[in-house]
């Protein structure tokens, strides 16, 4: 009996420091790793949600380990990701979720799927219950709350993504009180990506959160010299700038080539440096940084407008 007895504590202790055991390590794996991707390789995280959002554009939420894991991306980088093309080979492309790490249990990403692009291919073929793999994060971007006055924020496209994910961490943080002044290029209005959500953060976040729509009508006018494009600029900033309204032969991507473009340069002069006091313009950007982030020559065109406006290189950010 006593030998039985001795056995069954000896069985308890060992039980018990098997569980105690396996608890700490449990409690220090999870303290340890705060996020769910690794720099070095490629984690498979299932495709639990895919929202068609227009033709050729869709949100895609993937689940991660627990409802209660994040991410783990730091502010402004962006993750790697990796699929097959239409011939079978291996492509990886750089993507920002749009969600942060207090959004937990999940991430998503809002996907523009080019009819050419590799990997564009293969968000078009995934398929709910699908796996994509993913490795991260990657990015030379550093925030830190109110490490600036102000940014100044140029996105074309889908480069609206890093764009958003900085802006929501700033203006959601209640102690950060950053400005944050977005221009935003897009050929037609249906491209706007994200327009609801910016939206949304124009009326919860009023006088922080200032949005210029360019916008790049196409349409075949009856004048001889053929196709022509319309600019405008949507207003949806109380600021007293009026609408702007401009003819321009060529492509978005020309117009914001185009040297000596007044457009361009006024857009910004008006945009980024806007105050509602009279201050010196040089004191007023001194103390601001500027994101970019949209195709090769509308980032090197911008680049060079920006110089010229006295936004020195080292202010200058492009994703
Ligand atoms: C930091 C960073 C974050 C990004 N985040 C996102 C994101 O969240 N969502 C997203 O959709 N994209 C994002 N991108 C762009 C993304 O990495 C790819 O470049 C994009 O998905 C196209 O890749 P692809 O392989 O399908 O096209 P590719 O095979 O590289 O291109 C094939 C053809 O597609 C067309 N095409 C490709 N890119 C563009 C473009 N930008 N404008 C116009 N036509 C184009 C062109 O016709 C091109 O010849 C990000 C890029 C960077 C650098």
């Amino acid at each position: 009996m006593d030998f039985l007895q001795a056995r069954e504590v000896q069985v308890g202790i060992a039980v018990a420091v098997v569980v105690v055991a396996a608890t700490a390590a449990y409690l220090y794996s999870s303290k340890k790793s705060k996020g769910c991707i690794d720099p070095e390789s490629f984690k498979q995280f299932k495709l639990v949600k895919r929202t068609q959002l227009s033709h050729n554009v869709a949100k895609f939420r993937f689940e991660l380990p627990t409802p209660t894991s994040v991410l783990g991306l730091p502010i402004g980088q962006h993750i790697s990701c990796r699929g097959k093309d239409s011939q079978g080979e291996e492509v990886i492309k750089p993507y920002t979720p749009t969600t942060l790490d207090t959004d937990v249990g999940y991430f998503e990403l809002v996907i523009k799927m080019y009819p050419q692009g590799r990997m564009s291919h293969h968000f078009r073929e995934m398929r709910e219950g699908d796996y994509m793999a993913v490795k991260g994060p990657k990015g030379r971007f550093k925030y830190q709350p109110g490490q600036v006055r102000a940014f100044g924020m140029i996105a074309g496209g889908s480069g609206i993504t890093p764009m958003f994910q900085v802006a929501r961490a700033i203006l959601e943080n209640p102690k950060d009180k950053t400005q944050v002044h977005l221009v935003y290029a897009n050929v037609t209005y249906d491209d706007i990506l994200l327009k609801e959500e910016l939206d949304g953060l124009i009326s919860n976040y009023p006088g922080r959160f200032h949005v210029y729509y360019v916008l790049n009508q196409e349409y075949r006018s009856h004048l001889r010299n053929g196709r022509w494009c319309r600019f405008r600029i949507e207003r949806n900033d109380p600021s007293p700038l009026p609408c702007t309204r401009i003819r321009y032969q060529g492509t978005i991507q020309t117009l914001f080539s185009t040297p000596r473009n007044s457009f361009t340069v006024q857009v910004i002069q008006t945009h980024f440096q806007k105050t509602d006091r009279k201050v010196d313009v040089k004191l007023l950007i001194s103390n601001m940084q500027i994101l970019r982030c949209g195709p090769p020559p509308m980032n090197k065109a911008m680049a060079g407008h920006l110089d010229a406006l006295g936004y020195s290189s080292e202010m200058q950010f492009q994703f």
